[in-house]
């Protein structure tokens, strides 16, 4: 099937993320983890490929995404969506912004807009300020963040240094005022030279408000929460999908934890308390003793009992780790290490993989050699279980944003996988 839009996730769990949400709307939804080596084949209505970069330096980026860019426009989609975290987590270089400015060179397109929010998941931008719950961005837990620390609340001052077009504002009074409001907004700020237009969103409705304004334009960028309404809007283009029906995967079950969001903190204290095997990895033993005392650990666990490894750890043990190993070996140890740990898991009859973290889940799927997941049943706002082929299997994963999910997470994906 001709697929109507393209969309483009910086890591991997902002684009289960995603393509949950467009999946809500019954219409099928595709995930390819990295930009597919071959040419597009059995092509759903909304394709997501899902990228590594939101760190990476702004040049693998760029070349990244207009490779994406490139696949989603052979296999027919016109419309394309740019996502990245609902907490804007960039570096001071980028890449939110220049890979914004690539795609909007690749489709001739003058402007795009910009929208993080995620009112479920507590996300709200009010006059171009982004607030986690109650408090700015940057008084959130993600001023810790171990690789892209958010300092500054303003989607405006964020944006600026990393695009080289003017960045304005459309605040919420005008979102407030209708469909029609934004779409003379924009046309004022396109006479203005105005390319990057964050828009304030504090409420689903102003979401849906802003997609029925905007769904017209080439290139959207944002969360996930406003491509929620896109599917229904582009419903009248498509008709009617074939619904998505899970396989049956074995109970065999690994989790494998590298976030170390305030909220992973707690799901990880959480699983810890119901007396489930759990092993932690610290990055410092691990550089000196390298992964295979984990490996050993594992392959000594009943995998019906869900077994948990997490390199999961408050912002001090994570500054301390950095200090010594530095901040990018402290994570691509970890990181290595709970790949491995996936292979080793599949090795000893892992169907089930439980994932938290968005980079933790590129390195999982990478080792795993998952190229293509199609998307089931949501766990948690932004976070379904997916499925997918490795090694020969059937094989079902949840992966999962460091901030998204209840406490009871890790034991929520465990039960929702059992049959009603
Ligand atoms: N104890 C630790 N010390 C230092 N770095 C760590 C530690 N534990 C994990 N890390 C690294 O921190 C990074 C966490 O990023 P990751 O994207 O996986 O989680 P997240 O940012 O919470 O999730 P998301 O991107 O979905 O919000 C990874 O590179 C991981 O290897
Ligand atoms: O938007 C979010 O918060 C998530 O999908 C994400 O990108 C986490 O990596």
């Amino acid at each position: 099937m001709t697929t109507i839009l393209g969309a483009i996730a910086d890591d991997f769990t902002g684009a289960t993320d995603l393509a949950g949400l467009l999946a809500r709307s019954g219409a099928r939804v595709s995930l390819r983890m990295g930009v597919p080596e071959t040419p597009p084949d059995n092509t759903a209505p909304f394709e997501v490929i899902a990228l590594k970069i939101r760190t990476t330096p702004a040049n693998e980026a760029l070349t990244l995404s207009k490779q994406a860019l490139a696949w989603l426009r052979s296999a027919g989609a016109q419309r394309f969506y740019w996502k990245y975290c609902s907490t804007f987590d960039s570096t001071d270089k980028g890449n939110i912004g220049p890979v914004a400015e690539a795609l909007m060179a690749e489709l001739s397109t003058p402007q795009t807009i910009y929208c993080p929010a995620f009112p479920e998941n507590g996300r709200a931008i009010f006059m171009g300020h982004l607030f986690v719950g109650r408090d700015p961005l940057s008084e959130s837990p993600m001023k810790d963040h171990p690789l892209t620390p958010m300092r500054d609340s303003s989607l405006l001052r964020l944006l600026q240094p990393q695009v080289e077009g003017q960045v304005g504002l459309i605040d919420r009074l005008t979102v407030a005022r209708g469909p029609d409001a934004i779409r003379d907004a924009l046309a004022h700020l396109a006479h203005d030279n105005i390319a990057h237009v964050i828009i304030d969103a504090v409420a689903d409705e102003d979401l849906a408000t802003i997609a029925t304004a905007t769904h017209h334009m080439p290139l959207l960028t944002g969360g996930s929460a406003l491509a929620q309404p896109l599917p229904g809007l582009l419903t009248r283009e498509i008709g009617q999908t074939e619904p998505f029906t899970p396989p049956a995967t074995a109970p065999e079950t690994v989790l494998l934890s590298g976030s170390c969001s305030a909220m992973t903190n707690r799901q990880v204290a959480a699983y810890l308390a119901t007396g489930a095997p759990c092993f932690q990895l610290d990055p410092l033993s691990l550089a000196e003793h390298g992964p295979q005392p984990a490996l050993d650990w594992l392959s000594r666990q009943n995998l019906q009992q869900a077994p948990l490894l997490y390199a999961t750890a408050d912002p001090q043990s994570v500054a301390a780790a950095q200090t010594k190993l530095g901040q990018t070996r402290a994570g691509q140890i970890v990181e290595d290490t709970l790949a491995a740990c996936a292979t080793t898991a599949r090795g000893h009859g892992a169907r089930r993989f439980i994932v938290a973290g968005g980079e933790t889940s590129g390195a999982v799927t990478q080792a795993l050699g998952i190229t293509r997941l199609d998307v089931g049943r949501e766990i948690a706002p932004g976070v379904p279980w997916c499925f997918a082929q490795t090694g020969g299997h059937p094989v079902a994963l949840a992966l999962k944003s460091g901030n998204f999910g209840a406490e009871t997470f890790f034991t929520d994906a465990l039960t929702a996988l059992e049959p009603e």
